[in-house]
């Protein structure tokens, strides 16, 4: 999978629980959300990327003074994340498409490693991560899957073109129709809070605090 896989930061959402701000935008640490996102993208272990794309909606300038191409939604209406997929994996130029949220900047520079050997080695579709639920478990131990941290062929675009279509929304469902590989994020080593994402300003705060 060498060079084949394309990563597009999502941040095409319409941030309701910040106040309706564009959440990729936002400053952590000084540097917009999104370019955090974008710059862990680059970071990645091993050379399997071939490029970068955001998926945005509003203030394409300043997602496109990121550097990268931007891809707005190619449905309307909001949909929710599914929306940002469908749109990488219809614009994608390589065989494989890597998304990422721009609101978890913590999130593991050996993500497109595990994935991508987890999706190789089990001759998945799609492969994604699980993590620590904080919010049900704060000692994080307990694991939920984190969907929006998914690697996957682009041979899936007609299936998700279909499920939009008829008017459905969720994303693990959507998953399910098809081979998943779930890679839990549990080794010792692992930050418990790389998956942690900013849904509000206090959270974002806090994020920024602890980090
Ligand atoms: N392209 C696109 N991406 C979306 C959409 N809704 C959510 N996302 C993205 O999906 C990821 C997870 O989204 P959430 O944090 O649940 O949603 P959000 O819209 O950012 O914020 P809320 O409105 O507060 O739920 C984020 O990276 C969002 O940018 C959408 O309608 N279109
Ligand atoms: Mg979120």
């Amino acid at each position: 999978m060498a060079g084949s896989v394309t990563g597009l930061v999502l941040a095409g959402g319409q941030g309701s629980r910040m106040g309706g701000v564009d959440k990729g935008l936002q400053p952590f640490r000084g540097l917009p959300l999104a370019a955090h996102a974008l710059q862990r993208l680059y970071t990645q272990a091993g050379s399997r990327l071939d490029g970068c794309a955001i998926n945005a909606n509003r203030h394409l300038a300043a997602y496109e003074a990121m550097g990268v191409p931007v891809w707005t939604d190619v449905v309307s209406d909001h949909p929710g994340p599914l929306a940002g997929f469908l749109t990488g994996l219809r614009l994608c130029p390589t065989p494989y498409l890597l998304t990422v949220p721009c609101d978890a900047p913590l999130y593991p520079l050996d993500l497109l490693e595990r994935l991508a050997t987890a999706l190789e080695a089990q001759q998945a579709d799609l492969a994604l991560a699980a993590g620590p639920d904080l919010e049900a478990d704060p000692t994080g131990q307990t694991h939920r899957p984190q969907p929006v941290f998914c690697l996957m062929s682009v041979g899936l675009h007609d299936s998700l073109t279909q499920y939009l279509e008829a008017g459905e929304r969720k994303i693990t469902t959507w998953m399910a129709r098809h081979r998943v590989a779930l890679v839990p994020f549990d080794h010792p080593q692992d930050d418990p809070r790389a998956f942690a994402n900013a849904n509000t300003l206090a959270e974002l705060r806090a994020l920024e605090r602890d980090a």
